[in-house]
């Protein structure tokens, strides 16, 4: 039985995989950008040579997939049991209600300008809030509350270069690839839910018909599948998005299949559509600088990717969203919503907002917390 420590990795994917202690870890110079994918194949079969036995390699990639990925091949793994989250507990704490961001309107504006210009079709701005605990926080029980809220998602729980952790449970599937089978779920358009059963109806049948977050959405498919076609033979995508429902928010969501070249491994599919426009926008490169520019600080591992792949390439990704980044006692939470023509900059705040309470709410569940700015950090 292995102890559960925050030096490991977990991925609560059709895996459910957890690694433990570090047999290697990719080297920073051989971790930036697509070429990282064939130097972390090449690192897991020499491993698997020299040792004899099957390796994977687990980790994140960050925002900006030219800054190196965290990738490490754990010397042990193991299948991780349901985690015993705290279901039915009561929160340790209420979570503290995410700071009004006037900088966020304001960064709204910006890019509704440069929308304007016609420089930019979309792009997906994001904000921060920091928060502390009296301790340091526990990250094992983070991922237990975050899998016990959101038991669909994706949970995961990666230590960064830093010595930071990174600990969340991500609705949103880029790449999982398993021999030449690859499945993608990408998600944008969404609606804060309800309480009361009426009313979320009523906000799911909203974004069922909002013209808005179908737009946002068809661009983030469309650009997913022009990035992915010279890695497939074939690519299935249904004509219209279904409702996801992601905790506290229904999104809008395509599940996207397809049949891969043989040779293509799952991080050559998330490195050939990463950043997607769920987390940055159309045009790319143009939006990855808009983001730059407006957001005060960089995102890190935030709206990066999540995951592992061993060595026959077969793998799953996942964006590393609905999370909080872990030092200590002290943890910064991230959300972001994807900015177009006619967008509300009040209700893109309030959208991040009910997607940074995701993240809060896991957190209260482990921990008493305040706002950073309480405490003077
Ligand atoms: C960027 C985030 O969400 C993305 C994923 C789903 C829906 C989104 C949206 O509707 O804006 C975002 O693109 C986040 O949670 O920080």
């Amino acid at each position: 039985m292995t102890t559960p420590s925050r030096d490991d990795h977990v991925f609560l994917g059709r895996r459910r995989l957890r690694g433990s202690g570090r047999r290697a870890v990719l080297a920073p110079d051989l971790a930036c950008g697509p070429a990282a994918a064939a130097a972390a194949l090449a690192l897991l079969r020499e491993l698997e040579q020299a040792d004899g036995a099957p390796r994977l390699v687990m980790g994140s990639i960050p925002f900006d997939p030219g800054t190196p990925a965290r990738l490490v091949v754990p010397e042990r793994v193991s299948r991780e049991p349901w985690p015993d989250g705290p279901t039915g507990r009561p929160a340790r704490g209420a979570a503290p209600a995410p700071a009004d961001d006037p900088a966020y309107r304001a960064a709204v504006e910006q890019a509704l300008d440069a929308i304007e210009a016609g420089t930019i079709r979309k792009v997906v701005l994001a904000r921060a809030f920091d928060v502390r605990a009296a301790a340091p926080i526990d990250t094992e029980a983070l991922l237990a509350a975050f899998a016990a809220r959101t038991p669909t998602a994706y949970g995961f729980h990666i230590p960064l270069a830093d010595g930071s952790v990174i600990v969340g449970a991500s609705p949103e599937l880029v790449a999982d690839v398993e021999g030449l089978a690859v499945r993608s779920h990408p998600l944008a358009g969404t609606a804060a839910r309800r309480a009361d059963p009426a009313e979320d109806r009523a906000a799911r049948e909203a974004l069922l018909t909002s013209g808005k977050d179908h737009e946002e959405h068809a661009i983030l498919v469309a650009g997913l599948a022009s990035d992915v076609a010279p890695l497939v033979t074939d690519l299935h995508i249904p004509a219209t998005p279904a409702i996801v429902e992601a905790g506290r928010l229904w999104h809008l969501g395509t599940r996207v299949s397809g049949r891969l070249r043989p040779g293509v491994t799952a991080l050559d599919v998330a490195y050939a559509v990463h950043p997607t426009a769920a987390v940055c926008g159309v045009p790319a490169h143009e939006a990855a600088s808009l983001v730059r520019a407006l957001e005060p600080e960089e995102r890190g591992a935030y709206a990066g990717l999540v995951g592992w792949m061993d060595s026959s390439g077969d793998g799953e990704w996942a964006l590393a969203l609905r999370c909080a980044t872990v030092t200590g006692a002290s943890a910064r939470v991230h959300a972001g919503a994807g900015i177009l023509a006619g967008s509300d900059p009040a209700a893109e705040h309030a959208e991040t907002a009910a997607k940074l309470r995701t993240a809060l709410d896991a957190l209260a569940d482990v921990t008493e917390l305040s706002p950073a700015w309480l405490v003077g950090a």
